[in-house]
């Protein structure tokens, strides 16, 4: 299903707003519309509306418990909406019709949905039984029905734009916790998905061992194709790789624009406490 062009915030166009970010007409790859989520009565979402662009880098930064990780595990249909819609590169995922009932898309829509979404979680999730070449092959050849030589050629060609390529024959065991990162990145990369969702990559590591992981993501957004959305505490690497940045408390977008506008000139003083936390370190 086709969705009409919106109006998204895109920093690569020309005409201002009256805030540092720009509007252009393109169709999202990603859409949340009116999105709310509440587990009991715990409201984790309020009618979060968000556009992402084709391309888009988006990082997410706020508070533990504000949300961040619940709106990326809906694009992954790993939780339901309460209510909202979401449409991703024009299907839809979640849809709330007009009588308020919430209906998913079904199997061969979501299988479509998904192939296009990559996600990176803090812990690697590796096969442990498996070289790290099989760990990056099995999707292609499971998933997409590769043959074995088009899933290797295409799972070496990952592992080397990751820096791994003298490391295809060992085992996740063997692998510090920064290169089982990277073969997770790798083996997310591998099935050429339009979004890749980072939640948190590196928060599960030992501090040496965060910078070569920021290092990949950084190269990988550098190449541009694919939109991003990243979850992070890391704020110089928000700075770095975001196109724009959400801030994000108690479920709801509390400002967003440009990593420059955000980290020099926060508006809400709820965004500069947040920050003047990072600051003090
Ligand atoms: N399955 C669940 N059942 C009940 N509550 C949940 C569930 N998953 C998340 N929550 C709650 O929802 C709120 C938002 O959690 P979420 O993980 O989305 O926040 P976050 O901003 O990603 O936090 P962090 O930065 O710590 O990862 C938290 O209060 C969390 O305890």
């Amino acid at each position: 299903m086709s969705v009409p062009l919106k109006v998204i915030y895109n920093e690569e166009s020309t005409k201002s707003i009256g805030n540092d970010l720009r509007k252009v007409a393109v169709q999202p790859i990603v859409n949340y519309s009116n999105i709310s989520k509440s587990y009991g009565d715990l409201q984790v979402l309020r009618n979060i509306d968000l556009d992402i662009a084709p391309g888009e880098k988006v990082a997410l930064i706020g508070p533990s418990g504000s949300g961040k990780t619940t709106l990326a595990r809906l694009l992954m249909t790993l939780e339901e909406p309460t209510s909202g819609t979401i449409e991703v590169d024009g299907e839809m995922l979640w849809h709330q019709k007009t009588n308020g009932k919430l209906v998913k898309a079904n199997e061969k829509h979501l299988h479509k949905v998904r192939g296009n979404i990559g996600m990176v979680f803090q812990h690697f999730n590796l096969f442990p039984h498996m070289t790290i070449l099989r760990n990056v092959m099995e999707a292609p050849r499971n998933v997409l029905g590769l043959s074995k030589e088009e899933a290797m050629e295409r799972a070496v060609t990952m592992l080397k734009q990751v820096g791994l390529a003298n490391k295809i024959d060992a085992y996740p065991a063997q692998l510090s916790g920064g290169q089982k990162q990277r073969v997770a990145i790798a083996r997310a990369l591998v099935m050429r998905p339009k979004v890749m969702i980072f939640d948190e990559p590196t928060s599960a590591l030992d501090p040496e061992l965060v910078g070569e992981v920021l290092e990949v993501i950084k190269a990988i957004a550098a190449e541009g194709e694919m939109a991003m959305l990243l979850i992070t505490h890391e704020m110089d690497f928000a700075r770095d790789v975001a196109d724009r940045i959400l801030f994000f408390d108690q479920g709801r977008i509390i400002e967003q624009g440009s990593p420059k506008r955000i980290f020099n000139n926060p508006e809400s003083e709820r965004l500069q406490t947040f920050l003047s936390r990072f600051n003090r370190h």
